[in-house]
């Protein structure tokens, strides 16, 4: 049974309570607080230095935690190593440069499915016998709209077909918490708007943190929205009463907004 099948003992699948985090003296998160539920959308949006990726950092176990606690599923995980935290059903996405350019498509999901059972890089003559992760990978494969492509070498495909391999091995252990890291960043807006949809599809009924600045994705594919300023989490709502908030508004929101409007207004 994956950690995703688990029954949560929590009615949050990630829990933050007054987290913070200093660098020397500098205090970056300050005391962030944030309780998502499970199969919820989350976009965490702020002005740039706000530290979203710092929480990533910290939720992912990259960092440690200053003070506070992080809970997975009401098991706090703070303290514990990445791969631990993975273990227990977080996964965060890996960057395109961590994909095993000289192996295809198939066989990069493949390596994720068996690193996430326990294997391994000494795993390569049971592969044959590996008949459930080749299942797996199968599947995944062709979820993450890669089929086409399949024996492919990653090295070859290209930047959206990257990054949708990317996410095909984040998902891949069947972790019940998906952390993504600007999944569109660089992406044509019609490559966006598929990918959009793409993550939707493969993280239906999984709990999913982006970290995002493309406002169009953002609400695009976010069920609520967290705002980060300074730190800490301002605002934690529906898209639309997120928008509305003045306080929102007023630390980051109503310009994000004109920038985006006088950008088309340009075009
Ligand atoms: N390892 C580190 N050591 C010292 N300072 C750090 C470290 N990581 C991040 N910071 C600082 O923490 C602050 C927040 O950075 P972070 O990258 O988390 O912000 P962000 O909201 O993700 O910004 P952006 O939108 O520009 O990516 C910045 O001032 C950054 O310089």
């Amino acid at each position: 049974m994956t950690v995703a099948q688990q029954k949560s003992s929590s009615e949050f699948a990630l829990e933050l309570v007054d987290v913070r985090k200093s660098f020397g003296k500098t205090e970056i998160i300050r005391g962030a607080n944030l309780k998502v539920k499970p199969g919820e959308r989350v976009a965490i949006i702020g002005p740039n230095g706000a530290g979203k990726s710092t929480l990533f950092n910290l939720i992912s176990g990259r960092f440690g935690i200053s003070s506070g606690e992080i809970r997975l599923g009401g098991a706090r995980i703070d303290g514990l190593q990445p791969y631990e935290i993975n273990r227990r059903g977080l996964a965060r996405s890996f960057q395109v440069s961590n994909l095993f350019s000289r192996l295809s498509v198939f066989e990069n999901i493949r390596c994720a499915v068996l690193w996430s059972q326990g294997h391994r890089y000494a795993f390569w003559k049971f592969l044959a016998d590996l008949h459930d992760a080749n299942d797996r990978a199968e599947e995944i494969v062709e979820a993450v709209g890669l089929d086409k492509r399949r024996d492919h070498l990653a090295v070859n495909l290209t930047y959206a077909e990257q990054r949708a391999l990317e996410i095909g091995i984040t998902i891949a252990g069947g972790s019940s918490v998906i952390l993504l890291d600007e999944p569109t960043a660089g992406m044509s807006k019609s490559e966006t708007k598929r990918f959009i949809q793409l993550i939707r599809q493969v993280t239906e009924g999984r709990t999913l943190l982006t970290v995002e600045h493309d406002m169009g994705v953002v609400f695009g594919l976010a069920d609520r929205i967290a705002v980060l300023v300074y730190g800490e989490v301002i605002a934690f709502d529906t898209p639309e009463a997120v928008r509305a908030n003045p306080r929102v508004q007023e630390a980051y929101l109503g310009s994000v907004l004109a920038d985006q409007q006088a950008a088309q207004a340009g075009h």
